[in-house]
């Protein structure tokens, strides 16, 4: 096998509840991942050292050097699996980066993917989902897509069952919001404020409106704790969530760590409208429909 070529999708977090800071930087988290069909491609080829090429969507912010989180996974698995050869990896970058959709996360998990392809290293899956964990938080559930509830600081995972097709609109924003910075605004918030953090809970309705399949049950259901604090590092959010409130949509929230904004419709049709709305109002760089759940990093 010289060449393979992995696919791999976007996510956006239906609940995101977010516990107190732990000892080792991170929070403990209710992470309720859904799959979306934004997708990345990862190719990997035969070479002596391990590179990167990056195409398509913002690649002026993606790093090129052992920085970039799918060097990082060739790189991790290659170290694990006694691996001496190199790969050259070209990324087609679609998922909008630092936009809280897990780009980087999906790259890193479809390099594990086509790495071991590659250089026959043949891991079983539940061995790359723990050499996922290593790399980011987020890694692990790009590997196995669909919709699952992830505890811990979101890599341990549970599959959830959804009874049907739901249909997004994202309004991708202009320049990102790094991660650890919404994190630390989301602290900062809740210590100026005195709020009382609990443990996160999983929402048993939001549950039932996955498995019944039923948008309008989900709308309402949709929170993200990150929220208050990606709209204080940009405020205009504020405006791009109202417009698609305004419009119609069933739920909108920031998509993890933002700044894309992620609306949940009733049908394709509606999404359509939506995208048309929001393009002509101008609240967002683009906009993109999508439906979910849709599967993890596969060889195609
Ligand atoms: C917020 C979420 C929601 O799914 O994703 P994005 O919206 O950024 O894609 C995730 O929690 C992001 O996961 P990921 O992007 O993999 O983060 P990591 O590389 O593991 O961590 C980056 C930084 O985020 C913070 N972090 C991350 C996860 C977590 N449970 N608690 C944290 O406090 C820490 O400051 C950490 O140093
Ligand atoms: N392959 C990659 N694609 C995108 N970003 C990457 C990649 N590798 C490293 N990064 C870095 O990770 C940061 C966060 O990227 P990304 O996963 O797209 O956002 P988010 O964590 O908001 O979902 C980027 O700002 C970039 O510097």
């Amino acid at each position: 096998m010289t060449s393979v070529k992995v696919r791999v999708p976007a996510k956006v977090n239906v609940q995101l509840s977010v516990g107190p800071l732990r000892d080792d930087g991170y929070h403990d988290l209710v992470n309720v991942f859904h799959a979306v069909s934004i997708f990345d491609e990862v190719i990997a080829e035969e070479a002596d050292t391990v590179t990167v090429r990056v195409e398509g969507e913002a690649v002026d912010q993606v790093p090129l050097d052992d920085d970039n989180l799918a060097v990082r996974a060739a790189r991790l698995l290659a170290g694990r699996a006694g691996v001496t050869r190199g790969v050259s990896l070209r990324i087609r970058k679609t998922i909008p980066v630092a936009g809280g959709m897990a780009g980087g996360s999906a790259d890193a998990a479809a390099a594990l993917v086509a790495c071991n392809q590659l250089w026959g290293v043949h891991l079983p899956p539940a061995d790359l989902m723990e050499l996922g964990a290593e790399i980011g938080s987020d890694v692990p559930f790009a590997l196995l897509g669909g919709t699952a509830v992830g505890t811990g600081r979101g890599e341990q995972l549970r599959p959830v069952e959804v009874g049907g097709a739901f249909q997004w609109v994202f309004a991708l924003a202009d320049g990102g919001l790094s991660t650890a910075r919404v994190y630390a605004e989301c602290d900062r918030l809740r210590q100026a404020t005195g709020a009382k953090v609990g443990w996160p809970e999983v929402n048993e309705r939001l549950l039932a409106a996955l498995r019944t399949g039923d948008p309008k049950a989900l709308g309402p259901e949709l929170a993200n704790d990150l929220q208050p604090a990606a709209i204080m590092l940009r405020s205009r959010l504020v405006r791009t969530l109202d417009a698609g409130r305004e419009r119609g949509a069933l739920g909108a929230i920031v998509s993890g760590s933002g700044p894309t904004c992620a609306f949940l419709v009733e049908s394709k049709e509606q999404a359509t409208d939506l995208a048309v709305f929001l393009r002509g109002s101008g609240v967002a760089r683009s906009v993109v429909t999508a439906e979910g759940p849709v599967a993890g990093a596969v060889i195609v």
